[in-house]
């Protein structure tokens, strides 16, 4: 059906304009919906594939839209209109329709290259152990078979996503030690994280005639753990883990005291991003004295970063990424103890080679004298340039390790052709990469499927919709996965799964939207609306203010004295300087207009009478890249928008906050659960069903990508579309990519990745 009653009201799909679907969608979910006809319960359908319609609780079909009268547009002088205590929004009628948003089809791609079926190249290699292993089920290709059995010299494995690199690491150790009789004491497996070293090992227990205890022996882990380890057995006492610092705020804590010297406040200088680029400069072997800042921000980053190592020196402390700069100087500063590795490992297995920075490399080249080193890598999935990850380490690897041999994986064994071939369109663009077309094994009705939701809200809701589709014909949670390029991006998916029965799972780190220092900033304000009282709302404005936060004693003091409200004294502090002061005196009348307006009316009236924008500019100019100040507060328009009082929307806050923490600590018990992930922690991940939020210009690329093209830079737009090419090849059957029309309160447009295929 395409009507339904809102509290006596006809409402007409065919009249209402898009923005408002996840209002009465919402509405719906409420209660608040009826069969014009039945006046039995409906709500609002909005999902990928079928148009959005209403649809009784009760499944009942049988009712007809009525035919009706189309409601008069609602008066525009009031923002809402009530009736029967149910408001709505009458800045965004829900009847005129001059301005509605068609829904628009989702559109399967289908410029694709045809399928082609190739015969699968069982390796021919006449090896027995290969054979056994072809035999056991753990079919391998020629090009498989031959990167594992070329165990002596160098070699480089160019591995495309889901060729199999795993595999081939695993089959190739487990071949050097039944084959081969390589002592496993031998050999060094490096893996990108813990837990792919766990998980190889525990294949490689799996191989037909595997010895657990060699399996045990050999040394398997990340650069870190292994590198630690050598330096922790010459040094105990100097690397004690007790002197590890582990966490982010306390390493902050003491750039946070350099920054005293320099005058930096607290609350407004990124020390996040200071912390990021001294682990930049670190891993890219450049010292405090070596730093040639660019830019006077790099030159405060210079202060902090040489204030830092001094600090971590006098007081015998060090961080992860001294784990490997300690190294590269023990073996720089001892030969005899670098030559007793260079003796003792014989063989390397490195896997994620694209992801490799200066200083493993060079630790790599030190230690590898017997030159019989194999590195896996796929330049395609470079995405850690950041972090000093350089895909040029893959080039370079041919120069330093001379007679390498090459081995190209482009079998994909992992997707279907169309998801192959899409992820081939979009990566070809990529001008800095080695040439390769990866070859899917099978081919299937359903290319990946481009949607095109309202905004950010819808995106979500059809998402959730679709899932809880799929579940119903069989599917299971853990077959999903929901993949967003920043973590703010998964705001609204986060509450539209906390909101459901889905079980789900999110990356514990992460700080909740709400939580964020502009976006708590800005909830303050409104909280006061509500309660002058409150003292932590106080002190959260005092930064907007540009107050210190040493005058909140003083007010409380004041607010006793002289009996007023917390607020009203903060309105009367004298700062010394008029323009501040001005600001101060309108705090209070401006505060107390706030609550006859709409969430989204009061967020914007703060931010035009206190000057938010400056506020923002001024730490964003210094903020993280990633994820700006500004954004923050248009994420929070888009939530505003769908609420009608600040008291309602702020209940949807306390309730968002408690679910994050309660789904954290739930999270970590479920093991059949939609995953919810940023795409760089996807990476070596593979789901049935992929979901890519936001395949938009601004989001993927990213803003920060787009600003440094413009600016004549093409590396970071490379990342980017690379980011995208990560986030596709994760996708086993289904793939589906979002073109919200609206992100952030503005006109999106599709990314421009998706040219080649749209
Ligand atoms: N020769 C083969 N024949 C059939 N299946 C294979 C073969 N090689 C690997 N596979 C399967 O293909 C899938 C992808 O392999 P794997 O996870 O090792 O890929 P990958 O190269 O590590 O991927 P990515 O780099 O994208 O994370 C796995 O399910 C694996 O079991």
């Amino acid at each position: 059906m395409n009507t339904a009653m809102i509290d006596q009201n006809i409402i007409d799909l065919n009249q209402l304009k898009r923005e408002n679907y996840q209002f009465i969608y919402d509405a719906g979910k409420k209660g608040k919906l009826q069969c014009p006809v039945c006046k039995e319960p409906v709500r609002l359908y909005l999902g990928i594939e079928r148009e959005p319609h209403f649809y009784h609780l009760s499944k009942r079909e049988n009712c007809q839209d009525p035919i009706h009268k189309t409601a008069e547009p609602i008066a525009q002088n009031d923002e809402y209109i009530e009736r029967n205590g149910f408001k709505i929004p009458i800045s965004r009628s829900i009847s005129t329709v001059e301005t509605r948003t068609e829904f628009k089809n989702p559109k399967r791609i289908s410029k694709l290259s045809p399928f082609t079926k190739k015969e699968n190249n069982l390796s021919s290699l006449a090896h027995p152990y290969i054979q056994l292993l072809e035999n056991e089920g753990f079919a391998l290709d020629t090009n498989q078979g031959e990167a594992i059995v070329s165990t002596n010299g160098p070699l480089l494995v160019i591995a495309g996503a889901g060729s199999g690199k795993t595999r081939v690491l695993t089959a190739r150790t487990a071949y050097m030690l039944h084959e081969e009789q390589i002592d496993p004491r031998t050999i060094m497996l490096v893996t990108f994280t813990a837990k792919a070293a766990a998980e190889m090992k525990n294949r490689l227990s799996h191989y037909p005639k595997m010895e657990r205890k060699h399996v045990g022996q050999l040394l398997a882990g990340t650069f870190h753990s292994i590198f630690y380890r050598i330096l922790a057995f010459h040094d105990r006492e100097r690397w004690n883990s007790h002197k590890l610092l582990k966490k982010d705020w306390q390493k902050e804590q003491i750039l946070k005291e350099g920054g005293r010297e320099l005058n930096l406040d607290e609350k407004e200088f990124a020390y996040d991003l200071a912390l990021q680029q001294i682990g930049f400069w670190k891993n890219s072997l450049c010292l405090p004295s070596q730093v040639r800042p660019e830019s006077p921000w790099e030159e405060k980053v210079t202060f902090l970063y040489d204030h830092y190592e001094k600090t971590k020196s006098q007081q015998g402390l060090f961080d992860f990424d001294d784990m490997l700069l300690g190294c590269f100087q023990l073996f720089q500063e001892n030969p005899s103890i670098l030559a007793s590795y260079q003796n003792r490992f014989q063989y390397f297995l490195i896997d994620e080679f694209q992801d490799i920075n200066k200083v493993q490399y060079e630790l790599i080249r030190m230690i590898a004298s017997s030159g019989n080193v194999c590195a896996v890598g796929d330049d395609d999935q470079s995405i850690y340039s950041f972090r000093g990850s350089n895909p040029e380490y893959l080039q370079k690897f041919e120069k330093d390790f001379p007679n390498a041999k090459v081995v190209v994986l482009n079998e994909n064994y992992r997707s279907t052709h169309e998801i192959v071939a899409t992820a081939n369109a979009i990566i070809q663009k990529n001008k800095e990469r080695k040439p390769k077309v990866m070859h899917a094994q099978r081919s299937t009705s359903s290319a990946p499927m481009l949607f095109f939701p309202y905004d950010e809200e819808e995106e979500a809701t059809m998402i959730v919709q679709d899932m809880q589709e799929k579940i119903e014909a069989g599917y299971r949670p853990s077959d999903f996965a929901i993949l967003f390029r920043t973590n703010t991006g998964s705001r609204a998916v986060f509450e539209r799964l906390a909101n459901s029965s889905l079980p789900f799972t999110i990356d514990l780190d992460v700080e909740p939207f709400y939580e964020r220092f502009i976006v708590k900033g800005m909830l303050s304000f409104l909280k006061l609306a509500l309660d002058e009282e409150d003292q932590h709302a106080v002190r959260d404005i005092l930064p907007v203010l540009f107050v210190k936060n040493s005058v909140l004693q003083d007010i409380k003091a004041e607010s006793i004295l002289k009996d007023c409200t917390i607020l009203e004294a903060l309105s009367a502090v004298k700062t010394g300087f008029a323009f501040q002061e001005k600001k101060l005196r309108k705090l209070v009348s401006v505060i107390r207009s706030l609550h006859a307006l709409s969430p989204l009316t009061a967020i914007e009236t703060v931010e035009r009478e206190f000057g938010y924008g400056d506020f923002i500019k001024k730490r964003g100019n210094e903020g993280n890249k990633l994820d700006k100040g500004s954004d923050d507060i248009r994420d929070l328009k888009v939530v505003a928008k769908g609420f009608r009082s600040i008291a309602e929307l702020l209940d949807h806050v306390a309730h968002m906050t408690a679910m994050n923490r309660e789904i954290k600590n739930l999270s970590k018990e479920l093991d059949d659960a939609i995953t919810l992930s940023t795409i760089h922690r996807s990476k070596g991940l593979e789901y049935k069903v992929v979901y890519v939020l936001g395949a938009v210009d601004g989001s993927i690329p990213h803003d920060y990508a787009l600003d440094s093209y413009r600016n004549g830079d093409m590396a970071a737009l490379e990342e980017e579309r690379r980011l995208l090419y990560v986030a596709v090849t994760r996708a086993m059957e289904e793939l589906y990519l979002s073109i919200p029309d609206n992100r952030r309160g503005k006109n999106a447009h599709p990314s421009r990745f998706l040219a080649p295929v749209r």
